[in-house]
């Protein structure tokens, strides 16, 4: 990649980032600027260590003594998603009892949305949706009515219709925070206000917000609530999901995955199943030791980050992308999709173009690593824990570059 001369401007707001330091955190390969930090987070330094020490000491050596070896400190293998929950509690504005941590978002996705209509109004059968949601959730709810016998109306509207279908028939809503293509970010406290008021159940797609921005979800008075491990979170390829089950729900609403590792006691081995307290119940099998041993090191970066900071950096860089591209997108045929207004707006910018697919691929291959989405998105994904502006001055010189030898 060729050196430029990155403005004093851009300069300056690196100098005073106050999360500048967290860059030293991660391993970033040379020679790439990686903008998809929303699909796969960058490897944080410490977890080759961590994963290596689970592997060899705690497996290899302590074997099984290793499910229960530091049970009073709360430090053994049977805790694990205990700890990793009270971590990701504290970026989603949850208590740790009300998070549980293990399988995939659509699984767990599976799981709150029998929950969420298991307290439901009496009668209700719909599931509002938006017609654009992420392809899992609106799978994992066809499947779900299919189960229950086509019960179950799974109603789509575009996003921006939300709220005029908040009505009385609506049993529960299920949308995703931040859109996987264009960045838009919906009105979490406000929507679930309006649905609340309706008497609608809410559950939340947080996969491309938890660890982007701060959420607040016991604020928001939301009902329940998923999202990935191996985005912004950065736990690695397959790390474990997340679900949030407000603590009002947790004596009424049904465990879909009534597993022993869910049991009040689980090695008392009894022939029913008794829950355990809190969202733990909801932990179904045994735990992903190795992944959410990567995810739980990874989590470690955000101890001290002030998420508002957070918040702050995300939409600086995001700002600046949308500036830098202005010049290109009238020069070029790309339209941005994400909303320039920060409410609004998640911590991706994303364009259409006509070539999308074939302009991705001359970028990566530049080593500006971004995604092409169906079916003409263009998706940078900026990560505030790792970007500099001086990456983002890069990213669109290089997608300049690009642009210019296709034209
Ligand atoms: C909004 C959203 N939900 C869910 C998922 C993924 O779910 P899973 O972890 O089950 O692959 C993704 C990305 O893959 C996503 O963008
Ligand atoms: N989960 C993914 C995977 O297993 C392979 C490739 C990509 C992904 C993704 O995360 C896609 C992502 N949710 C998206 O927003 O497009």
């Amino acid at each position: 990649m060729t050196t430029l001369t990155i403005p004093d401007h851009l300069l300056a707001l690196d100098a005073r980032d106050p999360l500048a330091h967290k860059r030293g955190a991660f391993h970033l390969p040379r020679g790439v600027v990686y903008l998809d930090g929303n699909s796969l987070g960058a490897l944080p330094r410490g977890v080759p260590e961590r994963l290596a020490r689970a592997a060899q000491t705690e497996w290899g050596e302590a074997l099984i003594r290793s499910w229960t070896a530091g049970a009073d400190a709360g430090q053994d293998w049977m805790a694990l998603p205990d700890r990793v929950a009270a971590k990701i509690a504290r970026l989603i504005g949850a208590r740790p009892h009300e998070v549980a941590v293990g399988d995939s978002t659509s699984v767990n996705t599976f799981k709150v949305l029998v929950a969420a209509l298991g307290v439901a109004q009496p009668g209700r059968r719909v599931i509002l949706t938006d017609a654009d949601n992420f392809p899992t959730d609106l799978y994992v709810a066809q499947g779900l009515n299919a189960l229950l016998g086509g019960t179950l109306e799974l109603r789509r509207v575009p996003a921006d219709d939300i709220e005029a279908h908040l009505t009385e028939d609506v049993a529960a809503l299920l949308l995703t925070q931040v859109d996987y293509r264009t960045g838009r970010k919906l009105d979490l406290e406000a929507i679930t206000a309006q649905a609340r008021a309706q008497g609608i159940v809410t559950v939340w797609d947080l996969a491309h917000s938890a660890g982007a921005f701060p959420v607040d979800l016991s604020g928001a008075g939301a009902d329940f609530a998923v999202g990935c491990g191996y985005k912004f979170l950065n736990g690695g390829p397959g790390a474990p999901a997340f679900l949030y089950a407000a603590e009002r729900h947790h004596a009424a609403a049904p465990v879909a995955i009534s597993g022993w590792m869910g049991h009040a006691d689980p090695f008392e081995m009894a022939r029913d199943f008794t829950p355990a307290p809190g969202a733990r119940r909801f932990v179904a099998g045994t735990p992903m030791v190795l992944s959410l041993s990567a995810l739980d090191e990874a989590l470690d970066v955000f101890a001290d980050v002030d998420l508002d900071a957070l918040r702050a950096k995300s939409l600086s860089l995001t700002d600046t992308f949308i500036d830098l591209m202005e010049p290109l997108a009238a020069r070029f045929p790309l339209t941005l999709v994400t909303p320039r207004e920060h409410a609004r707006r998640g911590s991706q910018v994303s364009y259409r173009h006509p070539q999308a697919r074939e302009v991705m691929t001359d970028l990566i291959q530049a080593g500006i690593i971004g995604d092409y989405r169906t079916p003409d998105i263009l998706r940078f994904g900026f990560t505030p824990l790792y970007h500099s502006h001086a990456d983002v001055w890069q990213a669109a010189r290089g997608v300049q570059a690009v642009l210019e030898a296709r034209a």
